[in-house]
């Protein structure tokens, strides 16, 4: 049978080497670039990207979060930002600073269309070119890590995005924890294996909900088949994360960085994941 992702093997084009070499000089100085990818949309994949580059700022490090997940750009409503906050210098892109006293600029597609109600609605080879500017004409400068929000799903817009990257750290695969999610839970594991991506770990959000009156967790979906997915691939669940309306209400706020320094039993269970990435990355120095 046909390997879906024969794509992968193809020999480099000697033409496009000049723009390969263009986009690794812009990004010489990332020291560590990590994807966030769920199989399926709606499950938390921004919200866990922006936490990740968020938590990982608040903890000294420099850095960068590219979100280049075009149909549902939620990231900038995460942070308040709009695209007043971006800059140019010289020929490049200078990404939107959330705050002032923290080393986080951020990059979305959503901060370069006209309005909120603008759908993104190029055809692939459009969409290519956006996201290989995302990385060759923006000044990320010196960065400890690169956090990049990934299209939903194992299509062609997530595969062009990690093929343009190399030496990709790992990768994060968030999902809820539910049976019906889990085919795609593999299916993206099994993309990472076929791209020779580390997955960093497995993020269980939206499991479960406490109860505002008695403090008890209540299960809202049905999970078997997690644990086994994780084993199966060799990774791990690196957390489970409760559903928590204080936090939407944070995020259709803007307050991602506020939400990031208070105590709430999401941000607490994150920190294990901040915890890995640090791991991880140190790992592959
Ligand atoms: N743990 C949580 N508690 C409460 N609300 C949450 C939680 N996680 C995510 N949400 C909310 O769920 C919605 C979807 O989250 P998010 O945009 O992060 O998902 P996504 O997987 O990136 O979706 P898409 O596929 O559209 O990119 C958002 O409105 C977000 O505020």
């Amino acid at each position: 049978m046909a390997d879906p992702l024969h794509v992968v093997q193809k020999k480099p084009d000697p033409a496009g080497k000049e723009k390969e070499d263009k986009l690794h000089e812009n990004l010489a100085l990332v020291k560590n670039i990590f994807v966030v990818m769920s199989g399926k949309g709606g499950v938390g994949k921004s919200t866990v990207a922006a936490a990740l580059a968020t938590g990982l700022a608040l903890r000294g490090n420099h850095v960068g979060l590219a979100d280049c997940d075009f149909h549902g750009p939620s990231i900038p409503m995460l942070f308040g930002i709009s695209g007043e906050d971006l800059t140019t210098a010289g020929d490049k892109l200078i990404p939107a600073r959330p705050a002032e006293n923290l080393n986080l600029g951020v990059i979305s597609i959503g901060l370069l269309l006209p309005d909120d109600d603008t759908p993104v609605i190029w055809r692939g080879p459009a969409k290519t070119s956006a996201i290989r500017q995302f990385f060759e004409d923006v000044a990320w400068g010196n960065l400890d890590y690169l956090i990049i929000d990934l299209p939903p799903g194992t299509g062609d817009e997530p595969l062009g995005i990690m093929q343009l990257l190399q030496n990709l750290n790992g990768a994060i695969v968030v999902t809820i924890p539910q049976d019906i999610a889990l085919t795609s839970v593999r299916k993206s594991l099994t993309f990472l294996q076929k791209l020779n991506v580390k997955p960093v770990g497995i993020v269980s959000n939206m499991d479960g909900i406490i109860c505002p009156h008695c403090d008890e967790k209540i299960i809202l979906f049905s999970e078997g088949g997690l644990a086994k997915a994780a084993q199966d691939f060799h990774t791990e669940i690196l957390a489970r994360l409760p559903m928590d309306p204080e936090f939407s209400k944070a995020q259709e706020s803007g307050k991602m960085i506020e939400w990031m320094t208070q105590n709430s039993e999401w941000k607490n269970n994150f920190e294990k994941v901040l915890d890995i990435i640090e791991k991880t990355a140190a790992g592959n120095k």
